[in-house]
This record gives structure tokens, sequence and C-alpha cells, in this order.
């Protein structure tokens, strides 16, 4: 099942456990509005290329569209729209006042330039310049992208429009960017996983932990769980994997692959076979890098006791169904990763109000809000009797329908 499938199935329950009215349903499964553009640049030896770019805005009952843009060649529309609808969800269940939005562009970012990046985040913004905006649609990094491709987009999207740094989070701090938010979706990942584990009677501390994905949201989970005193005992990236069951020294790791850009031959650890990562003997397994990794080939098999989706959608509806039969947690994506746009939320309050919060502020206010919304969805479990995945559905669902409903439909 494609990721928009297992989304709209997932909605689809959620409407039904809330007993919306089927038109509201309808309403809300529908995208906003859907943009394809086409991004011809010149490459560095002269010669043209040319890629496809998206833009899903998917619902704006709560306020201005939200979401990243990612750059990977499997982007396709039907991934983009499911992505954009879980941000409706997701900053929904956050309880920040915003939709939902995604983009992406078709490429490999790896494959190109600094100077080609460049000019194809240039095209794609005056391609879509007039469609986002401060109070409309506000994009932020995802896979593939970073705070220099936002600085772009801020760049170029100012020549049209003025200089508008909220256009934009997940900026480089020198041009407004927010103190904390290069780490608030790990940093997320780990509150989302203490009050879980809090729940269960258990800490961070002396738990293992496996990663997939060793970026932005991998690298700082990585760390910052090893920090609490939990022994991260496998990650993997595109290049590999690696294995240490007493626990890997994720700084040396960090320092290994800044030096390499690989984890390929980091002395302290053992090589392991990445398909096995997933299914390695661990207590947490963190899902951080694609969609769909987590299927009915490899549900089966998994060892870990807790599941947290810091990826976007990692577990397929079969997988949630196996995983749920073997008593696995799973603590949903439109929970577990919402720090990150949490974070966007407040660069985007700090550049309206031309005041910069200190750190210390961002992450107190991070873990207020993480811890909150983890108390929403347990109450939610609790009245409706489901587990976390759909008591986040329907956290998010309500409140957007809600939202719906007072808008009203008057033309
Ligand atoms: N950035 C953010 O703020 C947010 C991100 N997310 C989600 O988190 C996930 C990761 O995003 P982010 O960290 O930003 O992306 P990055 O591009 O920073 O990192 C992605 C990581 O995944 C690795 N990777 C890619 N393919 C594979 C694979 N087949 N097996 C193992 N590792 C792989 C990459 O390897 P390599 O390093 O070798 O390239 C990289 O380490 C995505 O699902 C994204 O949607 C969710 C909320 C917010
Ligand atoms: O920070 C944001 O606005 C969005 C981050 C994102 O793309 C996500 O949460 O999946």
């Amino acid at each position: 099942m494609n990721a928009l499938a297992a989304t709209n199935r997932n909605f689809r329950q959620a409407a039904r456990i809330l007993g919306l009215d089927s038109k509201i349903e309808k309403s809300l499964m529908i995208p906003f509005r859907e943009i394809k553009v086409e991004c011809t640049i010149p490459k560095d030896d002269g010669t043209l290329v040319s890629y496809v770019g998206f833009r899903v805005q998917h619902d704006n009952s709560r306020g201005p569209m939200k979401g990243g843009i990612r750059y990977h060649p499997e982007v396709e529309p039907d991934e983009v729209n499911a992505l954009a609808q879980l941000m409706t969800w997701k900053t929904a269940v956050a309880d920040i006042p915003y939709g939902g939005a995604k983009g992406g562009i078709g490429c490999s970012p790896k494959d190109l330039s600094f100077s080609e990046l460049e000019r194809l985040t240039r095209v794609f913004t005056q391609k879509i310049h007039d469609l986002i905006g401060v109070n409309t649609d506000v994009p932020a990094p995802d896979m593939g992208t970073n705070a220099q491709t936002m600085a772009w987009i801020l760049d170029e999207y100012s020549k049209f429009h003025g200089y508008s740094p909220a256009v934009v989070t997940g900026k480089p701090i020198d041009l407004g960017g927010s103190l904390g938010r290069d780490a608030a979706t790990g940093r997320g990942v780990v509150y989302a996983t203490e009050a879980l584990l809090a729940e269960h009677g258990k800490s961070v501390k002396g738990l293992t932990f496996a990663i997939q994905g060793f970026g932005n949201v991998g690298s700082w989970a990585a760390k910052l769980f090893h920090e609490r005193g939990g022994k991260v005992v496998a990650v993997s990236d595109i290049t590999g994997a690696v294995r240490n069951p007493n626990g890997i020294d994720i700084h040396a790791l960090l320092q290994h692959k800044d030096a390499t850009g690989k984890l390929a031959d980091f002395s302290g650890a053992d090589v392991l076979n990445s398909n096995d990562l997933l299914t390695q003997e661990c207590d947490v397994l963190v899902p951080c890098a694609l969609g769909g990794v987590l299927s009915r080939e490899n549900a089966g098999d998994v060892r870990a006791k807790f599941v947290i989706e810091a990826a976007n959608h990692p577990t397929d509806p079969d997988a949630d169904e196996i995983l749920s039969k073997k008593g696995v947690v799973i603590l949903p994506d439109i929970y577990a990763n919402a720090g990150g746009v949490t974070v966007s939320y407040f660069e985007w309050v700090q550049n309206i109000q031309g005041f910069m919060w200190d750190e210390d502020k961002v992450n107190t206010e991070l873990k207020r809000y993480m811890t909150k919304a983890f108390h929403n969805i347990k109450g939610m479990c609790q009245s409706h009797d489901c587990n976390l995945r759909m008591g986040a559905f329907t956290l998010g669902v309500n409140r957007v329908a809600r939202a719906t409903l007072l808008r009203g439909w008057e033309a």
C-alpha cells in the first residue's frame, strides 16, 4: 500500500472513531491545492537538466500551511500528498496554529554541486513564490535539504515580495533562524520517547537503541539518547550500518562521519548489514530515514519493544498490524517527530515579533509542547479505547474538523 493510501486509511479510521460527518471527511481528505512545476537549470558544464518540483498544500483551517521541502530521487506526487496530509494532523496534534503542506523535487542532491543546488532551489522558488508566504504557506527543511536551502528560498522570495524572514523556517541563525531548530526534531523525539517510557515505568538510561538514518534527525536523536545514558547499539546511513552491543560512542561516530562522510570504517563498532538494522536486538527502534521501511516482509522479525517513528510514515499498515499483535508499542510519526515543526513555529513567532529567544527557552517550551501533546493523545486513547496512532489521529483530525466547521462554507 503506498503512503497516500495508508495515510487515507488511518484518517478514515479516525473519522469513523470520531463519528465525523461524511461531507467533512471528504473535504478534509482532498488537498487544498497541488502544485507541480518544471525546474530546468544549466549544470556546471553548461548542459541543461530538468526536474519536477511539487508543493502540496493540504489544509489551512487552523492557520498557514506548514511543512518541509524534500530533495530525493523518490519524491513523487502520492508521497508528497501523504506527507502534506500528515503535516495537517501533526500541527494539530502539537496544537500549533498551522495547517499542513509538503514539497519536494525528484533529484539526487548528492549528485549536484553547491551551485547547481542553489540554481535548482532558486528556479523552484520562482515557480512557487506566489503561492507561499508568511501567512499562507511556510516551507522548512526535510530530507536532502537544510538551512542553506532555506536561505536561498528566503533570498529568492524576497526579490519578489521584499525581505520576509518568516516565509521559511529552519534558516541559518544569521538570517533569523531559531536557536535549537537544527536539533529540534531529534530533541523532540527524545522528549516524546521519555514521555512514553515514563508511562511504562522506564527511562532512557540503560535501554538499548537502534537508529536508522544518521542525518539531521537521526544524529541528534542518537547524540541526545547517548548523553542521557541510553546505549545506542546500532546506527545506519545510506552508506552502511555499524553495531556495538556495548554501546557506540556517538560523539566519536559523529566526528568520523564528519571527517569521512560515511559510517563505514568506524573503529568503535563492527560492520552490520544495513538490512539487519531494523531487526537488531534492542529495546527501542528509531527509524529516522525513509518512509515504508517497516513492512510485512520484516515486521515479524523486529525485536524492539518500542518503535519511535522519527521518520515520516516509516511503518506501513501491514507492519503496523503485525507489530501491534506482537505487543510492540509504536509512537506515531505525527507526534514523535513533531518537535521540528514546533520549533519552526517558535522561529516564525520570533521573526514576526522581531525578538530572539535563548536556546534554553526554546528547549523548555519544546518539552512543554511535547509533554502536553503526549497527555492529550493518551486522553484520546482512553476515551476511544484505541492505540497511540489512533489516539494521535483522532486528536489531530478532531481539532481540524472543529476549526473547519467553525469557519463554515458560505461563499
Ligand atoms: N528535518 C526535520 O526537521 C524533520 C524530518 N522528519 C523526517 O525525518 C526523516 C529524516 O529526515 P532528515 O534527518 O531531515 O533527513 P537528512 O537528509 O538530514 O538525513 C537522512 C538520513 O537518512 C539516511 N538514509 C537515506 N536512505 C537510507 C537508507 N536506505 N538506509 C539508511 N539510511 C538512509 C541518510 O544517509 P546519508 O547520511 O548517508 O545520506 C541520512 O543519514 C524523514 O523521514 C523526514 O521526513 C520529520 C520531521 C522533521
Ligand atoms: O518544520 C517544519 O515546518 C516542517 C518539518 C517537516 O517537514 C515535518 O515535520 O515533517
